[in-house]
């Protein structure tokens, strides 16, 4: 089985960024670029990331009207992302249009409820009920358009992949054992997301912050 860790690459300077994937490269199985790095350095930065031959996962997290999603999609065509992220939240008719937007060879994945939440914080936006409960019913939705999967928090990615059978499932919110949790709130350990469904397993800081990044990574990968 390849390596299922995308290693997180939240560093704001490119020659950084490139560094730390080219040093954890024989230890993970793909890159992702989110906001922080695609704000600071747009198709550019992709490209120069591609060059360490791993796949990249684009972590967009797109929300607004289907018409302007579609419409992202396409200006990413170009970098021919693996992965690429939406908001469930955005609704169905979001949902479809940036499938269909989409590259053939990339997966559209739904993000549902935000690791760093918990209930308390949901209630605050005016949604009542349990993470469980949100999640299901967005995974629900994002099946219905056509996605190709959700990212979901640890705790619930075993029942969402008992519901939804094929779907591809991204989990970040993982910390190796006695780890720093940080602002993280739905948190379990890699080896545990995995046996419960994972697709792909987000991380970051527990390697990028590592005193010796590439230890990390292995050490990681050893408990797969
Ligand atoms: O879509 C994501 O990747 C994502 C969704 C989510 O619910 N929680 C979450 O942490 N992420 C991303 O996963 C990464 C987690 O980083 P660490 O907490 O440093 O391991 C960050 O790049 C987040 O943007």
């Amino acid at each position: 089985m390849s390596n299922p860790v995308f290693i997180a690459i939240d560093v704001p300077r490119l020659d950084g960024a490139k560094a730390l994937a080219e040093k954890v490269k024989g230890h993970v199985g793909g890159i992702k670029l989110g906001l922080e790095f695609f704000c600071a350095h747009g198709h550019h930065g992709v490209l120069e990331m591609a060059q360490v031959g791993l796949p990249i996962f684009l972590d967009l997290k797109l929300h607004d009207i289907p018409n302007t999603v579609a419409g992202a999609m396409q200006s990413i065509h170009v970098l021919e992302p693996a992965i690429v992220t939406v908001h469930a939240s955005g609704g169905r008719a979001m949902m479809e249009d940036a499938k269909a937007a989409a590259g053939e060879n990339t997966k559209v994945v739904a993000v549902t409820m935000l690791t760093s939440l918990d209930e308390t914080d949901m209630a605050k936006t005016g949604i009542a009920g349990s993470a469980h409960d949100q999640v299901m019913r967005l995974a629900e939705l994002a099946e219905t358009a056509g996605l190709d999967g959700i990212v979901c928090s640890g705790h619930e990615v075993g029942a969402v992949h008992k519901q939804w059978k094929n779907g591809y499932f991204v989990v970040p919110g993982l910390r190796p054992a006695g780890s720093t949790v940080g602002d993280q709130k739905r948190v379990v350990t890699p080896r545990q997301a995995r046996d419960d469904g994972a697709s792909v397993l987000v991380i970051g800081r527990p390697i990028s912050k590592a005193e010796d990044p590439l230890a990390a990574a292995r050490s990681i990968e050893g408990t797969l």
